[in-house]
């Protein structure tokens, strides 16, 4: 069982998208020191914080990217143009979630490193609500957590407990760009931090695992690696046996 941990100013901090936090995410909630650390990371100006029609262009259709395909750990770009392509975008992603029997997925999932996410936490079309959200922010999340058993599209088959809060509180865009504001609790506010993690710096579910829970998966994450130099010729560019917990990701329940 892991630990209990309230909710830190740097666990708030990790939810927020990097691109957001410059402009809109409130003041109060960064420090100095954390913003000349973003600066040193490569935080730059805004035209380059948002997407190009190049950044956004896809052939459907969509095919899911796995572990450890570097694209899950690329940087997302922030979207400001809402338009047919985008519409159809969402759409091919919605089709490939349900093909693939998610509940959500990221554009990054699918080769697209764009702020972007759509879920339905019924996991069949028609039924629940679906739900497409850009540029999201988080704003406040439950002192009170919660672990549930995930699985990652991205890791086929592979299933763990990962802790988190309980409810959350966003603000988002969405597919013709007018802004909303929405509280989460239950699946769709797991659904939600769990793509929101794939657009923060390419945070996946085992980065919020403790050691525990992760030894119980890393043979599976291993064969993964060894499939993917099979497949690409090309060495595996993160080893789950060197990793080494990302010190920005102020994870929930970490042992
Ligand atoms: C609990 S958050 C899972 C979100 C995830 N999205 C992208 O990676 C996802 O859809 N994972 C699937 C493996 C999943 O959870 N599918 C459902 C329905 O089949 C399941 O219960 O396994
Ligand atoms: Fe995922």
């Amino acid at each position: 069982m892991a630990a209990r941990c309230s909710v830190s100013h740097n666990a708030l901090l990790s939810l927020l998208p990097r691109p957001m936090l410059s402009s809109r995410a409130p003041s109060r909630l960064l420090r100095p020191s954390k913003v000349l650390a973003m600066a040193r990371r490569g935080f730059s100006s805004q035209e380059d914080d948002f997407a190009s029609p190049d950044d956004l262009r896809f052939e459907p259709p969509l095919k899911i990217v796995e572990y450890p395909h570097p694209i899950l750990r690329a940087r997302n770009k922030g979207i400001n143009t809402f338009d047919e392509n985008l519409k159809k975008l969402a759409d091919e992603m919605f089709d490939v979630m349900y093909k693939t029997d998610g509940i959500g997925l990221s554009a990054p999932q699918v080769g697209i490193n764009v702020q972007l996410m759509v879920f339905n936490s019924a996991g069949e079309r028609g039924e629940g609500e679906e739900i497409i959200l850009v540029n999201p922010i988080v704003y406040r999340v439950s002192k009170k957590t919660v672990l549930f058993n995930e699985g990652c599209l991205s890791f086929p088959g592979i299933y763990a407990d990962v802790e988190r809060p309980a409810s959350i509180k966003i603000d988002a865009r969405d597919i013709t760009g007018g802004s909303f504001r929405v509280n989460l609790s239950g699946l769709p506010a797991r659904v939600f931090q769990h793509e929101f993690d794939h657009l923060q710096q390419g945070v996946l579910f085992f980065d919020r695992m403790t050691e525990e829970v992760l030894s119980s998966i890393r043979s599976q994450l291993k064969a993964l690696e060894v499939k993917y130099e099979s497949q690409t010729g090309l060495q595996s560019p993160e080893r789950i046996d060197d990793y080494k917990r990302r010190e920005e990701v102020a994870g929930f329940g970490r042992a």
